[in-house]
């Protein structure tokens, strides 16, 4: 499946333990040898009362807490399968409740609270005690990237205010700021540019996954960010390589809500033992 062009491979392992390692997610995760994804998502029974537990693996084979856009795409598949309007699903940054959009396949997720502290984002011990992250690439009296904002969604990202975000090379800078020092958990990093009170336009180098053609979590940190810092109001339009998410963020009770749209690619079957992936259905190129 894919949310804006973000793919996933989702796979339901709701009615038996299936538990893949790093090295096979990562051989799937390939796209000239594997199947081709920037996230892996296990379905799997719910301990905590929701419709399910949703496990996240990036494509390097690290599992992480939040992904928005798969968090759109199994909350779309829960309710096509149980017939109603909103779901609950678990992971491991809580419960998100996902709702049916205004329009078809347009899903709402409510991704909760972001949280700002040092320690939740979390940054590195010796930074924590600055004002303001003077995290800086390039020369020190010219630098290409410099004092971004810094926020978790449920995983931690970087947001760097800039005029154009065509202006820098994002597959040099993204992984040299993934894994600063300042990220002892590593970080998601995106360019935003402020394109009016309403809308940004965002370019983003995914943690464990390198640059990908949307982010719903980028896309949240993005809006609350400049809702935060007055760049713009609380409901804002991201737009990213892959088309348009629109971020809320409530001012009744601070909650994020991410709406945008999900489709499925293909439905397969999976050789667990040869990793080998068989196409069984089309739906979209069905219609
Ligand atoms: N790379 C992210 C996870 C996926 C985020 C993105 N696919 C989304 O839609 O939120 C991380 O390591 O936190």
């Amino acid at each position: 499946m894919n949310g804006l062009g973000n793919d996933f491979l989702v796979l339901d392992a709701r009615r038996e333990p299936l538990r893949l390692s790093p090295e096979a997610i990562m051989k799937l995760a390939d796209r000239a040898t594997g199947i081709g994804f920037d996230q892996m998502v296990t379905m799997e029974p719910s301990e905590a009362g929701a419709t399910a537990f949703m496990r996240i693996d990036n494509a390097d084979g690290t599992e992480v807490s939040a992904c928005g856009n798969a968090t759109r795409c199994i909350g779309w598949l829960l309710m096509q399968e149980e017939g109603s309007k909103a779901v609950t699903i678990q992971t491991r940054a809580g419960l998100l409740r996902a709702f049916d959009g205004d329009a078809p396949e347009w899903i709402t997720v409510d991704m909760g609270t972001p949280r700002f502290g040092w320690a939740e984002i979390p940054l590195a011990e010796p930074f924590a005690d600055t004002r303001a992250i003077e995290l800086q690439i390039g020369p020190i009296d010219a630098p290409i990237l410099h004092s971004p904002s810094v926020v978790n969604v449920g995983n931690p990202h970087a947001i760097f205010w800039v005029d154009d975000v065509q202006a820098y090379d994002l597959e040099k800078i993204g992984p040299m700021l993934e894994h600063h020092p300042m990220f002892p958990e590593r970080a998601n990093i995106s360019l935003v540019q402020v394109t009016g009170e309403g809308s940004l336009i965002q370019r983003v180098w995914e943690r464990g996954a390198g640059i990908t053609r949307a982010c719903g979590t980028g896309a949240c940190a993005a809006a609350v960010s400049a809702a935060r810092t007055k760049r713009t109001g609380r409901t804002v339009r991201v737009t990213l390589p892959g088309g348009d998410l629109v971020i809320e963020w409530r001012a009744s009770d601070d909650h994020i809500l991410m709406t945008g749209p999900v489709a499925t690619d293909f439905v397969g079957e999976l050789d667990l033992d040869t990793l080998a992936f068989r196409v069984v259905d089309t739906p979209q190129a069905a219609e």
